[in-house]
């Protein structure tokens, strides 16, 4: 899927208020997961509600490229067939992750310590991206890699024979580099122990202790200290995967700035390793509220409410809430313009090095639409211009970032005049039904012709 040759230039602008009820798709962390464990377990697990963007396909395709049977049920129904912890096979051609940094780096976790080769490549976002934060913990079971200068993909994985287990503190706060560890781990004779200092989302440890994994736990002085028995036999599960919180934010945020709009969002999970961005937008004044608050599938869920809030103020986010929201940081700057005051997002370097540098992008799609911000390297600062101010008029470029599209599509709901994206062909990515969704709400968003 990689590529998005054909660039798709949007134009979003203000209408009336958004109302309704929007059912964002399935979460993406948890889809690319209950493939791959999916592919590692014996016999058949079912999964609904997967979201069918273009990361999540491209990790389905990968699995088949292993060996596991992948099927497409239609309606978000799909079922895999797998192969069992070390039961992959050698792929016979390239990986192409496309777009997904999980994909390519958890994918690389699981073969890392099976006997087979395999060469990794995505689009050129994906290719920028740093790897070797997965590659030097692999080195340690005894994966060789060969990839290009930067630890850049494209990349081949040469897995070892006879991995040893490991005990690695994961350096970056990283969800991704952890689960490639621990993928890596379930192969691995012996006990895998990965210690972060700060806590990521959890989906992984979940998921693997549900597939019947042994897997332990403990908040200790050191951090998170989480250890795997290696070669498990793996159940097949039943997942309904929950809707992804990350995809609710647009909606979401795109109430709070639209004038007199009422929407509701329902089912989403609010693992608390995810839902900071809720927790920030409450405290600057936000009218978003948790109805109907329950447990599904031993997750945390309730469905949102959210209205336009002409009071909002800027805030200093806490560093520490940074891993839970941090894919929300973009839409977060764009509700910041239409608050009152500052709001300053320290703490926050790994933005650099997703999709896009999302720092980066987003101030210069800011400043543009006539927003000040300021930054440094792991933080910057957006100054709020209240809930009518925002001047708007501008064309920002995407660069292959469905969130930075995404983001400067919310701004256009409410700036004075229509924002417009480059390109917001990578929104299928994570959330291809956006301007369906936004739509059905009364937005007015559009296509253009480049
Ligand atoms: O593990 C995951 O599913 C993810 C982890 C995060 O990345 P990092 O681990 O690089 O922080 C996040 O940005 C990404 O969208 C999904
Ligand atoms: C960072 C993201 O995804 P990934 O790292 O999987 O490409 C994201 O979806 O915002």
């Amino acid at each position: 899927m990689s590529g998005h040759s054909t660039p798709i230039p949007m134009t979003s602008r203000r209408a009336g208020p958004l109302t309704g009820v929007a059912e964002v798709p399935g979460d993406k962390s948890i889809s690319h997961r209950a493939l791959i464990l999916g592919a590692l377990a014996v016999g058949e697990t079912r999964i609904t509600g997967l979201l069918e963007g273009e990361d999540v396909l491209d990790t389905a395709k990968a699995m088949r490229a292993f060996g596991a049977e992948v099927t497409d049920h239609g309606g978000g129904e799909w079922t895999v067939h797998g192969v069992g912890v070390g039961g992959f096979q050698e792929p016979d051609n390239v990986i192409d992750c496309g777009n997904s940094g999980t994909g390519v780096r958890l994918i690389m976790g699981v073969m890392a310590t099976q006997p087979i080769t395999a060469t990794f490549t995505g689009d050129a976002s994906l290719n920028k991206r740093p790897m070797a934060r997965v590659t030097d913990p692999l080195a340690l079971f005894g994966t060789q890699t060969v990839g290009r200068s930067g630890g850049r993909l494209p990349m081949t994985l040469v897995g070892a024979a006879d991995p040893i287990p490991v005990r690695y503190e994961v350096p970056v706060p990283s969800a991704q580099v952890k689960s490639a560890v621990l993928l890596a781990g379930l192969n691995a004779p012996g006990q895998t122990v990965v210690i972060e200092r700060e806590a990521t989302r959890d989906h992984s440890e979940r998921m693997l202790a549900g597939f019947g994994a042994e897997i332990t736990v403990e908040d200790t002085d050191e951090g998170r200290v989480i250890t795997l028995t290696g070669q498990p036999e793996l159940k097949p599960q039943v997942i309904a995967v929950p809707r992804d919180p990350s995809s609710a934010a647009f909606p979401v945020c795109a109430a709070l700035v639209t004038p007199g709009s009422d929407v509701l969002v329902p089912g989403i999970g609010l693992n608390p390793t995810r839902a900071g961005l809720f927790t920030t937008l409450r405290e600057m004044g936000a009218d978003l509220t948790y109805e109907n608050e329950r447990e599904e599938g031993g997750e945390p869920v309730a469905d949102l409410r959210a209205k336009f809030s002409p009071n909002m103020k800027g805030i200093d986010v806490p560093p520490a809430r940074a891993a839970s929201m941090i894919d929300e940081y973009p839409v977060l700057s764009v509700v910041a313009s239409f608050a009152t005051g500052t709001t300053m997002m320290a703490g926050v370097k790994e933005l650099r090095v997703k999709e896009s540098d999302r720092i980066d992008a987003m101030a210069r799609g800011l400043r543009a639409n006539g927003v000040t911000v300021d930054e440094g390297e792991d933080w910057w600062s957006v100054e709020g211009l209240g809930p009518d101010g925002v001047p708007g008029g501008a064309t920002c470029e995407s660069f292959l970032d469905h969130r930075i599209a995404m983001s400067f599509m919310v701004m256009g709901f409410g700036a004075q005049k229509a924002v417009s994206v480059d390109d917001g062909s990578p929104i299928a990515t994570s959330f291809p039904i956006f301007e369906d969704l936004m739509r059905n709400l009364g937005a007015q968003i559009e296509r253009r012709n480049s």
